[in-house]
């Protein structure tokens, strides 16, 4: 295992495009830690694929240096760098037995009869797959062929790291849920440093003790799902994080208090948003907007309820900015009411970037 120092690597595809300023990633300097687990999250396009890739050494970038633990391993290849790596889709012989697919690649590495054997049939256990050890892959499903490259990743305890790439895209719904938390004891025991690249924010949240967020080619947030929702770095994080997404609402701030139109919310005394210069923003999530009556608070209008579940989804505007808010199922909503915002889980932003709180 190795801890992964990504020391500011920037990645553009061909010198053109480096010549034009179209980075695949614009800077990226972070470490993950010897035996963490990872999701690196972010919609379509913002370089998941670019920066895993980077990590195997299926691709050099074009600046920066990665390291594992002390060894500078960027211009090693993938063989060399000793990753396990798992793909959307499965890779698995056909013609061999469940058990030979497993002890492939330690075949490959030479390891002892006696290791192998036990390394595989530890393996099939982990994996529900022990009355299939026998079987020819060629008739399985696909989500028992992806358990299988699974497997031939996570039997290889002696790699530097294990490396997804949406491993759950062939995954039949039901059966995804039993495949992630599959995934999260086998992390459990092994202790693996292990990267999953994922568009789906219930993969990241459940995979992952901290969740890489990426945006437009940059690493916005790495936290714990904890960290993101309370304090989203960015308002992408804050959108893209939850369901609904956070409220973002332009204002502006005057004497301790953010007007968003020509409502006042006053600011808790550890954001300082005096002097401050920008566009800026007040973030604050649905689940920490209540009702209350009318002339108790900000003034808005409510547009429409949706019941969805346990919960009541209420979208409202205030001053023209569209405000939701998430209630508890059977909360009454009056046709006029005022909302009123939890001081503790308010946000400003400075041009999409967080104004941190002072320390108490
Ligand atoms: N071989 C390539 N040549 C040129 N540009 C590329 C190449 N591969 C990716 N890109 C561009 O680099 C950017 C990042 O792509 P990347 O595949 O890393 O994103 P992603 O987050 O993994 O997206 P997805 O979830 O769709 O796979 C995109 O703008 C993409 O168009």
């Amino acid at each position: 295992m190795a801890r992964i120092r990504l020391d500011h690597i920037r990645h553009a595809y061909t010198p053109e495009l480096a010549k034009a300023g179209t980075y695949a990633l614009r800077e990226v300097d972070h470490a993950f830690e010897d035996g963490g687990a990872y999701a690196l999250l972010g919609p379509s396009g913002c370089g998941k694929t670019t920066l895993l890739n980077i990590i195997s050494g299926l691709l050099t970038p074009s600046e920066g240096h990665v390291r594992f633990d002390e060894k500078d391993v960027t211009r090693l290849t993938p063989e060399a760098r000793n990753i396990a790596q798992v793909f959307q889709f499965p890779v698995v012989y056909d013609t061999m037995t469940v058990a030979e697919n497993l002890a492939f690649p330690l075949r490959n590495r030479r390891l002892p009869a006696g290791e192998i054997r036990s390394r595989v049939s530890n393996m099939l256990a982990r994996l529900g797959l022990e009355v299939k050890a026998n079987r020819k892959a060629r008739g399985l499903t696909a989500d028992e062929k992806q358990k299988i490259s699974l497997g031939r990743g996570l039997v290889r305890s002696e790699v530097n790291a294990i490396l997804f790439d949406e491993p759950l895209t062939v995954i039949d719904p039901h059966m995804k849920w039993q495949l992630r938390s599959q995934l999260k004891d086998l992390h459990r025991q092994s202790r693996m440093t292990m990267v999953y690249v994922t568009h789906d924010q219930t993969e990241a949240l459940t995979f992952a003790d901290k969740v890489v967020v990426m945006y437009e080619g940059e690493v916005v947030q790495i936290g714990t799902p904890e960290e993101l929702f309370d304090r989203p770095r960015h308002t992408f994080v804050g959108y893209f994080i939850g369901s609904p997404g956070m409220n973002v609402l332009p204002c502006r701030v005057e004497n301790g208090a953010a007007l968003v139109g020509q409502a006042r919310v006053p600011l808790p005394a550890a954001i300082d948003g005096a002097g401050r210069a920008g566009r800026l923003e007040l973030g604050i999530r649905p689940e920490f907007v209540t009702l209350v009556p009318r002339g108790t608070g900000l003034p808005v209008s409510v547009e429409r309820v949706e019941d969805v579940g346990h919960e009541r989804v209420v979208r409202a505007r205030l001053f023209g900015e569209k405000l939701v808010s998430v209630l508890p199922e059977g909360t009454p909503v009056p046709a006029e009411a005022d909302a009123a915002f939890d001081p503790a889980a308010l946000n400003l932003y400075a041009d999409s970037w967080l104004v941190e709180r002072r320390p108490a």
